[in-house]
Order: structure tokens, then sequence, then C-alpha cells
């Protein structure tokens, strides 16, 4: 096959006369030049090619072809360092060739194309897309549209899509509408948007394999179809933390290329009942009271946080709660081990079908758990690092977003400026676990109940939920004695809950955060060539 899709000749871009070669894996351009003494070569792996086209084409601002029979055009992947996030932007870069001949151009189209069909399998042909139109700032749509489309439409990928009309519409429809020839679903939204999509595919995918999704103990089907994230959301943790930038462009062009990054996903249950599933932040006091304040600020859009965050520090609570855990094996990590869950790096559970044996095995004996009692400021576990805007490296900066375990954030009831000292951390590099009143633990389950019977069953009435005042602990002398929690930022009815992380339950098109020293095809290495400037100005 590689000798079969190898070709070389020269070919020119503008007035300069290049050597071409397509080997199997890469597409690499040379120069032909005396000067040029260095031979530098433009390289492009064969995988990161977006598409090919006949003639001298642009797609932006609008599609536009010159259809002369010895041109065409490739578009590729072009990195750049996106100043601020971790990860790297991912931009739409373009070369226009002229051959000698047209048949000299019919090879090069074929064997590029052939080559992209080989070497990309996971590439996606047809995808069922979900916006939700009031996400965030609420520009779900036109970011869809004016970025997204044209770069779908180019690498010839077929969209269906449905914008929402009401919340849960993307996840009955997934549960129950006919899914066949579809390789992938987007969603274009925050992660609540995202939490609708995990819900549709978990559930249909349990649904089609006969499995109980009630039954904590139970092996999860894995899902067959990959999700694409296109954020315009709030917080766009899952975006952040499996891509390393907010910026749908370098989202779309991940969907495109076929990446597939294994996600851990956490089940909630209350009792015999699934209640939720959680990737970013199953969170109990402070972030459960600040979700609880923001859904009535709803209107401020992605401020809302900011300004509830500020109302509930100030409002100064701890609850108290009992916190049991299943510990993940010492031997393989540590919540404190300063590792980074970076592209091509992450953890595999030992052995999957083990780790779910072992793991359904210590859920029905107690023996391994630990249990802790106390008044916390807040209970966090998250199965990834949950890195987003406001918080670079997260809540927990060293989980792995594929290795089967979750991380267990536990801070204790402390002084108002100890607290404060904790959450600000999150903004820096600043260890936030080196706090003596902070405690973390990679674990694969977690249990959480409340010290006296107050609170067992569905034990959060509508009234409480909509009326608690969460400013009371400020504006006066009664607190709430329990809080919420927040789940992927839906507000769970129980407060008596256990949860257990299922190890890369759902693949998203994405590569985890790619390591900026360690990637060529750099955006200064191919400054030299004429490319389409596509930034985002909707952000
Ligand atoms: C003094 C500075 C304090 C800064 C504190 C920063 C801590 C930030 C950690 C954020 C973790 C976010 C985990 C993700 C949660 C989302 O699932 C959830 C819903 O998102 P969306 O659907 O996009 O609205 N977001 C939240 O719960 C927001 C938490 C904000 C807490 C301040
Ligand atoms: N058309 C719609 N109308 C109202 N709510 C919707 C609609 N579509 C989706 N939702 C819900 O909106 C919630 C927030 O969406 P999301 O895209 O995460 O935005 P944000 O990040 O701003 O919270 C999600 O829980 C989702 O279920
Ligand atoms: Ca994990």
């Amino acid at each position: 096959m590689e000798t079969d899709l190898k070709l070389e000749s020269s070919l020119w871009v503008g007035n300069k006369r290049y050597r071409a070669v397509l080997t199997g894996w890469h597409f690499n351009w040379t120069e032909v030049d005396k000067k040029n003494r260095d031979n530098q070569t433009i390289s492009v792996p064969v995988a990161e090619v977006v598409g090919v086209e006949e003639g001298r084409v642009e797609i932006l601002p609008q599609k536009s072809v010159e259809d002369t029979d010895k041109d065409f055009t490739v578009f590729y992947i072009k990195r750049s360092s996106s100043g601020g996030s971790y990860g790297l932007l991912w931009r739409l870069g373009r070369t226009q060739f002229s051959c000698p001949s047209r048949v000299l151009r019919d090879q090069w189209t074929k064997h590029l194309r052939t080559a992209l069909k080989t070497h990309s399998p996971l590439r996606p042909h047809r995808l069922l897309v979900f916006i939700n139109p009031f996400g965030g700032k609420k520009k779900g749509r036109k970011i869809y549209h004016s970025l997204v489309a044209p770069l779908f439409e180019l690498a010839g990928i077929s969209s269906h899509v449905i914008v929402t009309e009401r919340a849960n519409q993307a996840r009955d429809h997934l549960l129950k509408k006919d899914l066949t020839g579809f390789d992938g679903v987007v969603c274009v939204g925050g992660d609540g948007m995202f939490s609708e999509i995990l819900h549709g595919l978990i559930g249909r995918t349990q649904q089609e394999a006969g499995l109980c999704e009630n039954d904590p103990a139970v092996t999860l089907q894995p899902c067959p179809l990959h999700i694409g994230i296109i954020p315009a959301g709030s917080t766009d943790c899952v975006c952040y933390a499996t891509v390393g930038v907010i910026d749908p462009v370098t989202s779309a062009l991940h969907i495109i290329v076929g990446d597939s990054q294994p996600l851990d996903v956490g089940s909630v249950h209350q009792a015999s009942a699934l209640v939720h599933y959680s990737v970013s932040l199953l969170g109990y006091g402070f972030y459960g009271d600040v979700l609880a304040e923001s859904e009535k600020h709803r209107w401020m859009g992605p401020l809302r946080y900011d300004y509830s965050g500020t109302m509930v520090y100030l409002s100064n609570r701890s609850y108290a709660g009992i916190v049991q855990y299943l510990p993940a094996d010492p031997v393989l990590s540590s919540p404190r081990d300063r590792t980074r869950c970076l592209s091509g790096t992450f953890l595999n559970p030992a052995s999957s079908l083990s780790l779910s044996l072992s793991l359904s095995l210590s859920l029905i004996c107690p023996g391994e758990w630990v249990t802790v009692e106390g008044r916390f400021r807040c209970v966090s576990l998250t199965c990834m690092s949950s890195s987003c805007p406001k918080s670079p490296l997260g809540l927990s900066p060293s989980a792995h977003l594929a290795d089967g375990t979750g991380d267990l954030i536990l801070v204790w009831d402390t002084h108002p400026l100890g607290f404060l000292k904790f959450l600000y951390r999150h903004t820096s590099t600043e260890d936030q676990f080196d706090l003596p009143f902070v405690e973390v633990h990679r674990v694969k389950a977690v249990r959480f109940s409340l010290p006296s019977k107050r609170g067992t069953g569905r034990d959060l009435t509508n009234e409480q939920k909509t009326t608690t005042p969460f400013l009371c602990g400020l504006c006066c002398s009664k607190a709430p004695a329990v809080s919420v929690w927040n789940c992927d930022g839906e507000i769970l009815p129980f407060t008596e809950i256990l949860c257990r992380i299922h190890g890369q339950l759902v693949r998203l098109y994405a590569r985890g955060i790619e390591d900026g020293a360690a990637v060529h095809n750099c955006s200064e290495e191919n400054d030299q060539f004429e490319r389409t400037s596509f930034s985002n100005g909707l952000a």
C-alpha cells in the first residue's frame, strides 16, 4: 500500500518550483532553489490534510473556485500558539499547487485522496449536529454556520443539523431516533449541552446492549459514536480539558481529522437508580451553591458564575457530611504526582475488563472503603483535570482523561481567607492541594451521606431547590443545613449519592492537550506560504 501511494514530481507554488513527495504518511514539498541551502521542507502528515480540491480554491470569506485544469489546492492543519491557553490553536493552512499537465494534477489529487482514506480511518463522513442557541453568549448558531460548516463542507462531511428548541431535546433524540449512518454527534454549546449528548449516547448504547444503567455494579458498554464539541457555552470545561483551547475552528478541525480521545465517566446513583452521569464536576457545597445561585441569574450569561461565586463565597458556608471513597491503586498514579495528561500520554486503565470486574466486586465489598466525616467547604469529584479558562490547570491538574479513575477533593471547613486562598490558587500555577485543610484522593468510587437521617431519598422538594435562600449565611443567621450537588452544571435532586467511575466509556473527537514544544508543522515553518487567515471573530 505504501508504495502504491508514493508519488514524486516537480510542482509550482506561485513562481517557485518545488520537489513534492507523497509517501505513505507525509506530503512534503521542498523548494528547488540554490538559495534554499537548508533544503527547508514543508511536511504535512497525511492525517492532517483537511481536503484536496481541483483548481485554485478559497473557502473564506466565501468559497471561490478558479477551475484551472493544471492546479490543485491542498488544505491542511497549521498550529500556532494560543497565547494564554495551554493548548495549540489549529488553523486552516492552504497551498495552491500548479502542475505541468492535467494528467499529473489528476494523479496528485487522486493519490492524496486515497492516502487520506487509508491513513485516517476514523474521519467522519456523516455527523448529527445539535446546536443550543441559548448556550453561553447565545452565539452557537453563528459559530456553527460561519466557522464550522464551511470546514465540514470542505472536508466532504455531510451534517444533519438540529437547533434545539428545548432542554433535553438532544438527549431524547439520541435515545429514541434512528442513528443509522452517523459516525458521530456534534454538540455546539457548553458543558450542560455536552452532558445531554453524553446521556443520550450512553443511554442508547446500554438500551441496545440490554444493560441496566440503574445497577451501579454493571459494566457499561462503551459508546460506538464519537462526540465532537464545538465550544459555545459558559464554562466549556470538557472542551478545554481535552483540546487545550476554547476555539471553534480548532475543535472543528479535530472532528474533521477523526481524532479519538477516550474519556472516563462517573455514574451517579441514588439507592438503586441512576441519577446522572458526570465528567467534569460533581460538586457539593461551594460548587453546588454557586450553581443553584447562578441559575437565578442566567440572563447574565457566563458572568453569572463570577457573580454567584462571589456571593456564595461571602455567605461563608460549610456543610456536614460523611464521605466514603474507594481508593485507586496508588502505585499506578497519584493526584499529587505533578504529571499532566497531555496528548498521547494518557494512562490506560490497567485493563478495562479487570478494572470493571474488581470495581464491581469492591462496590459490594465494604472492606476497602475509606470513611471520613466532618464539615466541608466543598466535596468535589472530577474524572479529568477540569481545566477551563477560569482555571487553566483545573480542579485537579494531574488528573487523567482516560485512566478509569477520578480525583476526590475534600476541602474541610476553614476560615474564609484560607478558602479564598484555595480558590485563588485555581487561577495560577500554585498548588491548591498544598493547604492543611485540603485533601485529594485518586478514587474509583465515592459515596456521600448526611450524618443524621435528615436527608435521605428524594430529599429536596422542588420548593427547597428553588426557594432556599442561598445567601442567608450573609443576610440572616439561618444558613441551610444541606447543599446541593452540581453535576456538570445540573442540580441533582438528591443529597445522598454513590458515584462510580467507568474507564473510557465515551470517545471524543479530540487528542488531549498538545505539548507545544513537541509538535512540528508550526506556523513559523509555513509562514512563507500563502494561507487562509481564518480567525474567530466571535469569541
Ligand atoms: C478568587 C477566584 C476564584 C476562582 C475559582 C475558580 C475555580 C474554577 C473551577 C471551575 C471548574 C469547572 C468545572 C466545570 C463545571 C461545569 O460542568 C459547570 C457547567 O458548565 P456550563 O454548562 O458551561 O455552564 N460549570 C460550573 O459549575 C461553573 C463553576 C464556576 C465556579 C466559580
Ligand atoms: N433550546 C433550548 N432551550 C433551553 N435550554 C436548552 C436548549 N437547548 C439546550 N438547553 C439546555 O441548556 C443548558 C445549558 O446549555 P449549555 O450549552 O451548556 O450552556 P451554558 O454553558 O451557558 O450553561 C443545558 O443543560 C441544556 O440542556
Ligand atoms: Ca480519569
